[in-house]
């Protein structure tokens, strides 16, 4: 017998007789999201998920985006997405899902932050990706983590004017965007040189260990809670980071992962709005009446973790039943994701009636 396999025999040993339990070092890396959104949607009161409605959520979902052909291709057809398959991509999607939180106002349409840009007006997410394309079209270098700490060239005014409006509002929580570029441009120089691909590298192929890095690297990708006296994590601009890069290089080169499925839907305000239109999930009356007075929820409130939590394991549970319908469906909860985003987009556009969606304002999402 081997020194080494008699090493592998005693550390059994000490496992079974002391539970010793300690990190498998060869264990594949787990972000834990899905686990404690199990947990809160088993424990919540004020979010429910509706089974029957679940199912003939799946049929439909499935059916309309098997007639759309909709895949990771889908990610590089809008319009304002870059195409290039190349490393200045990984930056803007990085630059992009590092400032991906928080457009929603209360003012008119026609008043709140717009970005004009290609001779059209952009507003919510669209916003953000309008401001830096126009903003490379200026040659202004917003997507390089060296251009974020150059205090002479990256001054305040020069992000304000990157992200100028067309209207009286300015965009949502300018100084904090201002400071995740700077503490994201400190943390790269000191860690990664510099380099966007470098963090990618980092990950060695598995989606979950870059969503770890992020998180453990960067503290405004640190998206987490407690629910129940539980830490919770919802990790949700660090997932929705890997998950562009993943369907923009259309699973190759950068957006390699041998472990993708293990990202969930991203707990952002809009896809829990579309999971409601579709009957998927429901509210209790105080938090339905709340929503529909457009009241803001704190961050960190227990209707948040729930509303965060419960939608989801909502799309989790529209996965498992799309498989139910089609075992060998190409699905994960990345592209049901995207797909109810951009439906709810289509939904909004169309003047179709929706709750409002839940007003909590944070970096996280
Ligand atoms: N769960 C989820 N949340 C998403 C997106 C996207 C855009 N993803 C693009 C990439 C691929 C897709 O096909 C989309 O074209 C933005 N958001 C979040 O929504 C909010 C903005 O909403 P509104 O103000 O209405 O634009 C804000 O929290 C933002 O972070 C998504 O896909 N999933």
């Amino acid at each position: 017998m081997s020194d080494d396999e008699v090493d592998h025999e005693l550390v059994a040993l000490l496992r079974a007789k002391f539970g010793m339990n300690g990190p498998d070092p060869n264990a594949p890396p787990e972000t834990k999201v899905l686990e404690n959104a199990e947990f809160i949607y088993d424990n919540s009161t004020d979010v429910a998920l509706d089974m029957r409605y679940t199912k003939l959520a799946a049929i439909a979902v499935h059916e309309e985006m098997q007639k759309r052909e909709y895949s990771t291709k889908a990610w590089a057809e809008h319009e304002l997405h870059p195409t290039a398959k190349d490393e200045a991509t990984v930056n803007l999607i990085f630059t992009m899902d590092l400032l991906n939180f928080s457009f929603w106002s209360d003012k008119e349409e026609s008043e709140r932050f717009t970005v004009e840009y290609k001779d059209k007006k952009w507003t919510g997410y669209w916003s953000l990706v309008a401001a830096l394309q126009r903003a490379l079209d200026e040659e202004i270098p917003i997507t390089s983590p060296e251009f974020w700490i150059d205090e002479e060239k990256c001054t305040d005014e020069v992000l304000k004017n990157v992200f100028r409006s067309e209207t009286g509002e300015e965009i949502p929580m300018f100084e904090q965007r201002v400071q995740c570029l700077r503490e994201a441009g400190m943390i790269l120089e000191d860690e990664f040189d510099s380099s966007i691909v470098t963090l990618i590298q980092g990950a060695k192929g598995s989606a979950a260990g870059l969503v770890n890095l992020l998180a453990s690297s960067f503290p405004c990708f640190n998206d987490a809670g407690t629910f129940e006296r539980k830490k919770v994590r919802f990790l949700k601009r660090a997932q929705i980071f890997v998950a562009d890069v993943w369907a923009a290089f259309e699973g190759e080169s950068y957006g390699a992962f041998n472990d993708i499925d293990k990202i969930t839907m991203f707990a952002d305000y809009r896809v829990p709005q579309m999971l409601h239109m579709l009957g998927v999930i429901s509210y209790s009356p105080p938090l339905d009446s709340k929503l529909r007075r457009k009241e803001v929820i704190d961050c960190g409130h227990s209707w948040e973790m729930q509303i965060r939590g419960c939608s989801i394991w909502a799309v989790e549970s529209l996965r498992r039943e799309i498989l139910k319908l089609q075992p060998d469906a190409k699905v994960n909860a990345i592209l049901i994701d995207f797909f109810l985003y951009d439906l709810a987009k289509e939904k909004e556009k169309a003047g179709e009636e929706a709750i409002p969606h839940h007003r909590t304002r944070s970096i996280w999402y």
